[in-house]
């Protein structure tokens, strides 16, 4: 059963032998209904408390505190959760703040420590990330209302991406757009993308800055990155997080004349489009049953024919998109499979390897059983054309080691 929650009660649960009081980094990814924190020293890696508030102002919303327990929270709010996250952390000395942002624009091409200024940059970035940016800025102001005395840091999932030529990051509109507007392509997951190729450059003993990487982030949000020499050369989310594979509730790519199309058939207007494509689509609308992939692919099992369809357009639209980034590299040295659905799901990797047959994968269904969240490795035969691997991501982990390489004078 749940226990329930009361500030500071985590003190006795922390051995303080263990702990580096002076390292210890609070990492915050602030979502559109969810809020995810995470206490850590970067230096041993050790993970003090985690937790997540979801479903933020439903009647459903719910704090779940690793190793605390559960609480409801119905109705709260962004700024409340965040005052309950700040209170169950009790006692727990803090260095310093690490917010992962998913929208730098053109602003920030490297993480930052914050100030009016650069919250403001982040504010002005809202409408390149709506489901995103928003909601780290209300989360940003919070933490700092909430710990003013320590420094905070935005850790951007848009800068690993700044590396991307022209001929990857524009798109084919009249260049102005570009100049008034920066409309252009910007990527994101990219403390993610970087984190799980240098992760494999390990495993494979060769240096990162030599190898041709393509990584698959599959998560709620999906997004593939071609990598070479340790830089980002291209990736399929483009000006927002809404361009390229299918996703939980997202469409990825889609005819840019549907929106008139659904506007003037349906009589939405485009505002009710944007969200649809945003939040109504993808493995949720295929299916009509969920975002989820666990729930779609028990479904799938159990003959629910939309889930099996979201599943095939899920992987063989990752398939395609990994093959578009084929063409930003001389070759593909591995490939790789990380985020919630990528270091779990056996069977969608192995529906995306049978659609790249072009690649020539073989695949090792032992390995490929074998490894996932916890143990990262290879999932192909050793002869394989094609070497794909399995890759546990820690974002958090990234966020909080760049907190404290900022901190450092
Ligand atoms: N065992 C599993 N098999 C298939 N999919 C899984 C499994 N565990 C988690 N997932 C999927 O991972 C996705 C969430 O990924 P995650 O990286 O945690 O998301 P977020 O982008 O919110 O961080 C969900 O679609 C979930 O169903
Ligand atoms: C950028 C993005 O899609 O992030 P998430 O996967 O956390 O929604
Ligand atoms: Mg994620």
């Amino acid at each position: 059963m749940d226990k329930h929650l009361t500030p500071g009660h985590v003190i006795c649960l922390i051995n303080p032998v263990t702990v580096n009081l002076s390292h210890n980094i609070l990492v915050i990814n602030c979502g559109s209904s969810s809020l995810k924190f995470a206490v850590i020293d970067p230096e041993s890696t050790q993970v003090l408390i985690q937790g997540i508030a979801e479903r933020l102002n439903s009647p459903d919303a719910l704090l779940k505190v690793q190793p605390l327990g559960s609480q409801a929270i119905p109705y709260i709010n962004h700024a409340k959760a965040m005052a309950a996250i700040l209170a169950s952390l009790g006692d727990i000395p803090i260095a310093g703040i690490g917010h992962r942002v998913v929208h730098g624009g053109e602003f920030f091409s490297a993480s930052v420590l914050l100030n009016e200024d650069a919250v403001a940059k982040i504010d002005a970035c809202r409408a390149l990330a709506p489901l995103h940016n928003p909601a780290h800025v209300t989360g940003i102001r919070a933490a700092m209302e909430n710990f003013p005395e320590l420094p905070h840091v935005a850790v951007f999932d848009t800068a690993f991406h700044q590396t991307m030529p022209p001929h990857a990051y524009f798109y084919a509109l009249p260049y102005d757009l570009y100049k008034t507007h920066q409309v252009r392509r910007y990527g994101f997951h990219g403390t993610s993308h970087r984190f799980v190729a240098e992760q494999a450059a390990t495993l494979l003993d060769k240096p990162f800055t030599e190898l041709q990487i393509i990584t698959a982030h599959l998560g709620n949000g999906c997004s593939a990155c071609a990598i070479k020499n340790g830089q980002s050369m291209d990736t399929t989310m483009g000006l927002t997080p809404l361009e390229g594979l299918a996703m939980g509730t997202r469409s990825g790519d889609v005819d840019p004349n549907l929106i008139q199309f659904l506007v003037e058939q349906t009589g939405r207007d485009i505002r009710q489009v944007t969200d649809l494509l945003n939040r109504d689509s993808g493995l949720l609308g295929l299916s009509g049953l969920s975002n989820d992939m666990r729930t779609l692919l028990e479904a799938a099992d159990n003959g629910h024919s939309r889930a099996e369809l979201a599943i095939d357009v899920f992987c063989y639209r990752l398939a395609k998109g990994i093959l578009g980034l084929a063409a930003a590299l001389d070759r593909i040295d591995a490939l790789i499979f990380t985020g919630g659905i990528g270091e779990n799901s056996a069977p969608i990797r192995a529906r995306t390897l049978a659609h790249l047959k072009v690649l020539k994968p073989t695949l090792d269904h032992d390995l490929n059983s074998a490894h996932g969240r916890h143990t990262a490795g290879r999932i192909t035969t050793t002869d394989s054309a094609l070497t794909a691997l399995v890759v546990p991501t820690n974002e958090e982990l990234v966020i909080a080691r760049e907190t404290q390489r900022l901190l450092q004078p």
